[in-house]
């Protein structure tokens, strides 16, 4: 056995789950809060960290910098201190060309260099998708970046400030971080409008308020930033609990038929995910909210009671926030193929996520790929148990695992590199709720 060889999963489904599972911290608040640790000479400690591929690929590129992280022993507490002065010629390129996270390294590395080069992002395979955005974003900013030969290179005019108000062009995730990365470090104010208000950007603006950064409107779509030139704090930031995997455990509970207790559900983040699932019929109990360790998200725990389903009568289609998450939108799919009737799902944003959904044929769902958008679905499936290489996408792989849960006999996903990038130990924490699934390599 190599360890370099793929990492595969085996899946005994048609069992039930039962018993309670807490939802760890995001993936998206973890990168966004690595990159703005940069911001930061003093030491930054990330507590309860999600400890995921991805994250590793930015802590390999973070030391390959200068920047020391350090997982403090017997948790997930991650220590960063960014040394004097960053040196990009030692660079970690491999980790840094199999995550999207390092576009984001613009923002915070703009406040270091005039010029810098950094590999281009890689990341899912989700079809094109556009790096433009936030070259505009960070244009107001005096950056210029060129990419060439599988490059970035960017100059830096410092004396270039933003004069008006920054229109961001989509109200992107990464792009609202990368603004506000800039914004940061600019003594004078910044109006982010068409911002994202996303909850990994409200994680975002959260901890860089502890870094002394002054933030207004946080939950809306324009920002007011004001900056401090240097920001030398020893701080400590609670990264908050994610809704994609809040939604991906709600979507195991309703393939397995189980009734399971889903503990930190971020609920101002599932709220619409929620109202759609109770048009399906989907039933589940709410406990009285309480509070994250960042001190602001509130959370819920979730009991799901199982019971028949029903296609909704509208398309299921993602919108920025606050409307249903577009990394939400795949989980729909596994559940529209326990429904009674045809659900059309519609992934405007994504040129090649709803693609994969098309697998779930493998497993004995009836799916029907309309075009590359649109998927119709028609349940309730005849699971029955498959090999399956694992689409190269996050979502779309966590959903062929779900189905798997309900197949009877004994199923296998190959490749499951890209799950791990976003989810902690998925494979234990559901066979700790009575799955059957066991990782192997070939
Ligand atoms: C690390 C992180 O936080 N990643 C999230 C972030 O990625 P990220 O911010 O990188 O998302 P992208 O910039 O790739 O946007 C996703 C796609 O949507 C398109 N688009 C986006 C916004 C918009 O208003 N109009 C539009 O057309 C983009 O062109 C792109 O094709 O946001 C995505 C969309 O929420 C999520 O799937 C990712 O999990
Ligand atoms: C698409 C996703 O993330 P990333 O931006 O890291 O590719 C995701 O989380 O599903």
């Amino acid at each position: 056995m190599s360890s370099n060889a793929p990492l595969n999963l085996r899946i005994i489904g048609g069992k039930q789950l039962s018993g309670s599972i807490d939802v760890r911290t995001s993936k998206n608040a973890a990168v966004a809060c690595l990159c703005a640790a940069m911001l930061n000479k003093g030491r930054t400690t990330l507590r309860n960290l999600a400890r995921i591929e991805e994250v590793n690929r930015i802590t390999e590129v973070l030391d390959s910098i200068g920047v020391q992280t350090r997982w403090l022993p017997g948790t997930s507490d991650l220590e960063i201190t960014p040394p004097a002065k960053i040196d990009l010629s030692t660079i970690d390129e491999v980790a840094a060309r199999r995550t999207r996270t390092i576009l984001m390294f613009l923002g915070p590395l703009m406040h270091e260099f005039d010029s810098f080069e950094l590999p281009n992002a890689g990341g899912c395979d989700l079809g094109a998708r556009t790096v433009e955005p936030h070259l505009h974003a960070l244009r107001a900013f005096g950056m210029e970046v060129v990419a060439k030969d599988g490059y970035y290179n960017v100059e830096v005019n410092n004396s270039i400030r933003p004069t008006k108000p920054i229109v961001l062009i989509e109200r992107g995730d990464t792009v609202t971080e990368n603004a506000l990365f800039a914004a940061a470090r600019y003594e004078g104010t910044t109006i982010i409008r068409n911002a994202s208000s996303n909850y990994m950007v409200q994680d975002l603006c959260f901890f860089l308020e502890k870094l002394g950064v002054t933030i207004e409107g946080i939950g809306t779509t324009t920002l007011k930033i004001t900056g401090v030139a240097e920001i030398n704090e020893d701080v400590e930031y609670f990264p908050s609990e994610d809704p994609i995997e809040a939604m991906s455990l709600i979507a195991a509970a309703i393939v397995t038929k189980s009734e399971i207790t889903i503990k930190r559900v971020p609920i101002e983040f599932m709220e619409i995910e929620l109202a759609i699932l109770e048009e399906m019929g989907f039933q589940y109990e709410m406990s009285d909210e309480y509070t994250s360790d960042n001190g602001f998200t509130r959370l819920v725990d979730i009991t799901t009671k199982p019971g028949p389903l029903k296609a909704p009568t509208d398309k299921i289609h993602p919108l920025p926030f606050p409307g249903l998450n577009i990394d939400n939108l795949p989980f729909f799919a596994v559940i529209a193929a326990c429904a009674e009737g045809k659900t059309l799902i519609h992934d405007w944003v994504y040129e090649n996520r709803a693609i994969y959904l098309n697998e779930l044929t493998k497993i004995g769902a009836t799916v029907h790929l309309m075009d590359p958008h649109r998927v119709m679905i028609e349940g309730p499936a005849k699971w029955r148990a498959a090999e399956v290489m694992c689409p190269p996408a996050l979502r779309p792989g966590v959903v062929i695992l779900l189905g798997m849960l309900a197949c009877p006999g004994t199923s296998t996903l190959r490749n499951i590199y890209v799950i791990n990038r976003g989810y902690e130990e998925l494979d234990d924490r559901l066979n700790a709720l009575g799955a059957d699934i066991t990782s192997f390599q070939d």
